[in-house]
């Protein structure tokens, strides 16, 4: 039976059978060719020690959830959550089901100097192309969508454009796979793609066959600060966080108030009202 994740991947491929009808593999590259370097940002994302970043994410539906929010000006949701201090915008540009778009991607770029990563269902080398001639800095590739020779091509790929690749996994099995294939930096998404259920104890399960080199991001299911302290006890570097986010009113004063509560455990006392 096909699952969700089957489902949304469907979709991708008539979609992208569609640009890549209108833009040309070619005029993608003469278009990147012209943009700035793709930002570095794997430093800045390595928060263990230092505190937990926040990878703040523009989201206006979802499978799980339907429509979450209006969005109807990205490039100034992302401004906020730059001022508040999110260390990366991630920007869904998946359209059928997240309702998002790449113009969003270019959007978001005009507006911020942090980096911005293109988070979409990547089943072709084109995709990649296409994130960094829209001004992505990373790309997220999903280990359940690749085998592994797409896997590890697709980092390649994303890195000789400059760019990282943000490999997603949600079991022991997935973390072993990206890390055969040569992944830095990995997401472990608490969400079950398949099945949409989020057990919020599945990053601190599977970060746990991740080596220390190894930049690891908590994805999904932050509902507020606690979260974020579960997730900083958890040893992760950062989290993605989506829903939260976009429905809370105030997105400045809300990536603040998640990068409060992951503080570096020394001054981790403040965020005890949490
Ligand atoms: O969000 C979903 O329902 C979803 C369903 C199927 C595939 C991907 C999905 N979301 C993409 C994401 O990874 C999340 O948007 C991201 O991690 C933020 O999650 P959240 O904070 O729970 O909105």
């Amino acid at each position: 039976m096909a699952t969700v994740l089957d489902d949304i991947i469907a979709g991708v491929r008539e979609d992208l059978q569609e640009r890549a009808r209108q833009v040309s593999l070619d005029a993608l590259k003469e278009r990147a060719g012209r943009l700035d370097p793709a930002k570095e940002v794997l430093a800045a994302l390595r928060g263990r020690s230092a505190g937990v970043r926040v990878i703040a994410e523009v989201k206006r539906s979802s499978p799980s959830k339907g429509a979450l929010a209006a969005i109807a000006d990205p490039a100034a949701l992302a401004a906020d959550y730059e001022a508040g201090g999110a260390t990366v915008v991630s920007v869904l540009t998946e359209q059928r089901r997240f309702g998002g778009s790449l113009q969003d991607l270019v959007a978001v770029r005009a507006a911020v100097d942090i980096p911005i990563l293109r988070k979409d269902f990547v089943v072709t080398p084109y995709q990649i192309w296409e994130a960094r001639a829209h001004g992505a800095d990373l790309v997220l590739l999903i280990v359940a969508a690749l085998n592994q020779d797409e896997l590890v091509s697709y980092i390649e790929r994303t890195r000789s454009l400059g760019m990282t690749p943000l490999v997603e996994v949600h079991d022991e099995a997935e973390a072993e796979r990206a890390l055969a294939a040569g992944a830095d930096l990995i997401g472990v998404n608490n969400r079950n793609l398949k099945t949409l259920e989020v057990d919020r104890s599945t990053f601190a399960r599977v970060a746990q066959v991740l080596p220390e080199h190894v930049v690891r991001i908590a994805e999904s299911g932050v509902r507020g600060p606690h979260d974020v302290l579960e997730f900083a006890r958890a040893q992760a570097d950062a989290v993605l966080v989506g829903e939260c986010l976009v429905t809370g009113g105030d997105p400045r004063s809300a990536v603040a108030d998640l990068i409060a509560a992951g503080a570096h455990p020394s001054s981790r006392a403040q965020s005890a009202k949490y």
